[in-house]
């Protein structure tokens, strides 16, 4: 039986919520997820982002059904999610992967290659060659135990691409790796969705997310509070001029009569990031003031500046966490 709906989206959550009991007699709540909406279309490199506790990895054990939502509905390729046929399809690698530590890597993969139908021939060379992607073959003849953080991560990985899924949910793909191990995941990540794999993955490191998303969705407390491409998304910032001011004190450019977005005291100088329209009114304060301005430049807009500005409209007040009732 052919478990897709042609034509549906890989994945589908609409009105998505889930509340965990938490305490010793279960009696206080968090809401980790407050009414998601999601739609990751095929051949997209989907991004959630969001701080600790934003609710990314709820939202993806709910698509894996292993954890079951308080309300909403999430669908993969169309099918609920409990379907196993539909899962099939889909390559998972967990936050914390916790392989059986006493297989060998080869040992581990080829048992996931199993359990996804493959066998004889076609298994030892994909095993093979999924190892060699994520660059462990050398070390495939060795227990799990024996492995650091980052090798289990690449055999996590390559698990999850052992039977060619047509999706990949990677929850922090980049945790635990070396910078050379996080370019490797990277190129991996752009390599499968170059084979037109669906790849939804979690990150709070915007400059991952940055260089590998076609979407995003920024997550706070459990609610969508930005979606869209980065390009959309960067677009919509207000354009913001970086100067650095000498000759003045800290609390004297606070109270210059220009909104500031933001301040920090250097060695001697101050550093401001000023609303373009008021750059010209800022140059002017400063020098009416007696400082002296020795640089000005075009701020970049950044993924970085979305997120913290994102969190700030969120009115939150702490970014880590889903909300507490007691
Ligand atoms: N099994 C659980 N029992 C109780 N609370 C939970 C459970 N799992 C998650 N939570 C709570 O739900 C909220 C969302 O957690 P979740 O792990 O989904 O966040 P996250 O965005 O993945 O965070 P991180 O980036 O730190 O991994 C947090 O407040 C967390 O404490």
């Amino acid at each position: 039986m052919n478990p897709l709906s042609p034509d549906a989206p890989p994945i589908q959550v609409r009105g998505l919520s889930k509340t965990y009991k938490v305490g010793f007699w279960f009696n206080r709540t968090v809401r980790a997820l407050q009414g998601l909406d999601l739609e990751v279309g095929a051949g997209q490199i989907y991004g959630l982002l969001g701080p600790n506790g934003a609710g990314k990895s709820t939202t993806i054990k709910i698509l894996m059904n292993l954890v079951r939502p308080s309300s909403g509905n999430a669908l993969l390729f169309g099918q609920p999610v409990d379907k196993a046929a539909t899962r099939r399809l889909v390559g998972f690698l967990p936050e914390n992967p916790a392989p059986y530590e006493y297989l060998t890597g080869r040992e581990f993969v080829t048992l996931a290659g199993q359990l996804c139908g493959l066998s004889g021939h076609e298994l030892d060379v994909r095993v093979k060659e999924v190892l060699g992607s994520v660059e462990m073959g050398a070390a495939e003849k060795l227990q799990i135990r024996r492995y650091s953080k980052g090798m289990v991560q690449r055999v996590a990985l390559a698990q999850a691409l052992v039977a060619r899924p047509k999706m990949l949910i990677l929850d922090e793909p980049t945790s635990g790796l070396d910078p050379v191990g996080r370019r490797q995941m990277r190129d991996l990540i752009l390599a499968e969705r170059d084979r037109g794999t669906t790849v939804l993955f979690c990150s709070h490191i915007i400059p991952d997310v940055e260089a590998l998303c076609d979407r995003l969705a920024v997550l706070v407390g459990g609610r969508r509070v930005r979606e869209g491409s980065v390009r959309e998304l960067l677009s919509t910032q207000v354009p913001t001029v970086e100067m650095v001011v000498e000759g003045l004190p800290l609390e004297q450019v606070k109270s210059l009569g220009v909104a500031l977005e933001s301040t920090q005291s250097l060695d001697g100088r101050v550093r401001v990031q000023v609303p373009d329209a008021q750059s010209q009114k800022m140059l002017s304060q400063v020098l009416a003031a007696g400082g002296r301005v020795n640089s000005l430049q075009a701020a970049q807009f950044s993924l970085e500046q979305l997120f913290m500005d994102a969190l700030k409209d969120s009115g939150r007040t702490t970014s880590v966490g889903g909300e507490i009732n007691t």
